[in-house]
């Protein structure tokens, strides 16, 4: 793994709403690496999406980014104007959301939207613009590209219709793809195609990657590194084997547990008690406490970050044992 090209420090994006401030992210510190996936992984509201969008400098009114840092290559990207903006999103860094059909619009053939994405950044030939199209399909495993081209969205599954959103999303080049949860209305045997074609992707071309996902068992295969968030802020960052196999923090080993085991067929997922606190009412401490077996009266105090080794790092004040 390469040293890391993007690094985003100490992020906070509110939203300022008539109810009052909603603190979805809250002093968010990472990095990522050329080759590698780093997962984001929460229950819902637990801020990832904006997280993600965010990076993209895709955040509207009422919320804005109210401080920390952005960096692609050392440039820093939360003072660029939308404008400025632009010229990242897509070309160096690309999105890839859950519903295909977000991205696509359903009066267009694929090849039309695929020269439109190219078009915006590039003035390439239309033979160029062409092979490239191919090229991209090819690399999500999309068989028979060429007749894939002459298709509209409707006419494919929704398997393809997201492997034609990756490839879209790789027709410039970009740096680094943010998908969020892109295979979560699959069924699994096609998540585990799309999730090989993906690990193939960032090993041979060296992007770096963010997947959004509510799913830890996912990430078991895909990820380098997890980062858990709740209520807007990092609960505990390490590698995945340092996640998956040695979580410390209470939130993730309820997470882990909340998986349901792939050898008992139909098993539900088990939802971890109670709720998360309102976004507009987070005190000092922190805000897993209400829903914690292990919380003590020193939880309402800030927490500091611990730092286990070199790549795992957890914010509890009673962590569980290795
Ligand atoms: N435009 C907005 N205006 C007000 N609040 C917002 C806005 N967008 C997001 N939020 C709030 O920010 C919080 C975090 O939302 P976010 O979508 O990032 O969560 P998430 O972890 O991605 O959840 P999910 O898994 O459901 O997508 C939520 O409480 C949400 O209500």
């Amino acid at each position: 793994m390469t040293d890391p090209f993007f690094r985003v420090d100490n992020l906070n994006t509110w939203f300022f709403t008539r109810q009052g401030v909603i603190k979805s992210v809250r002093d968010i510190s990472f990095e990522l690496s050329r080759g590698e996936v780093l997962g984001i992984v929460g229950e819902s509201g637990s801020g990832k999406s904006v997280t993600g969008m965010s990076i993209m400098g895709q955040i509207d009114e009422p919320g804005h980014i109210v401080s920390g840092s952005i960096a692609l290559d050392g440039e820093e990207l939360t003072t660029l104007s939308f404008e400025e903006m632009r010229h990242y999103r897509g070309k160096r860094i690309a999105m890839v959301f859950q519903n295909p059909l977000m991205t696509l619009n359903p009066l267009m053939r694929v090849r039309d939207q695929m020269y439109e994405a190219i078009g915006e950044h590039e003035n390439i030939s239309r033979k160029d613009m062409h092979d490239r199209c191919i090229e991209a399909l090819k690399a999500v495993g999309i068989p028979s590209p060429d007749e894939r081209l002459n298709a509209y969205p409707h006419e494919m599954s929704g398997g393809m219709r997201q492997r034609v959103v990756i490839a879209i999303a790789l027709l410039l080049g970009p740096d680094m793809i943010i998908a969020d949860e892109p295979t979560t209305a699959l069924d699994v045997t096609i998540q585990a195609q799309i999730i090989y074609h993906i690990r193939r992707l960032i090993d041979e071309h060296g992007l770096g990657m963010i997947w959004i996902t509510h799913d830890l068992s996912t990430l078991s295969e895909l990820a380098d590194r997890i980062m858990v968030m709740y209520a807007g802020a990092t609960m505990e960052i390490g590698t995945t084997e340092e996640i998956i196999g040695g979580a410390r923090h209470p939130y993730t080993r309820k997470l882990l547990d909340s998986v349901p085991s792939r050898n008992v067929p139909g098993q539900k997922l088990n939802q971890i008690p109670g709720n998360m606190p309102s976004l507009l009412a987070l005190g000092e401490g922190c805000p897993f406490a209400s829903r914690c077996d292990r919380a003590a009266d020193i939880c309402s105090e800030p927490v500091p970050a611990i730092q286990l080794s070199a790549t795992h790092h957890i914010w509890c004040y009673h962590p569980f044992e290795d």
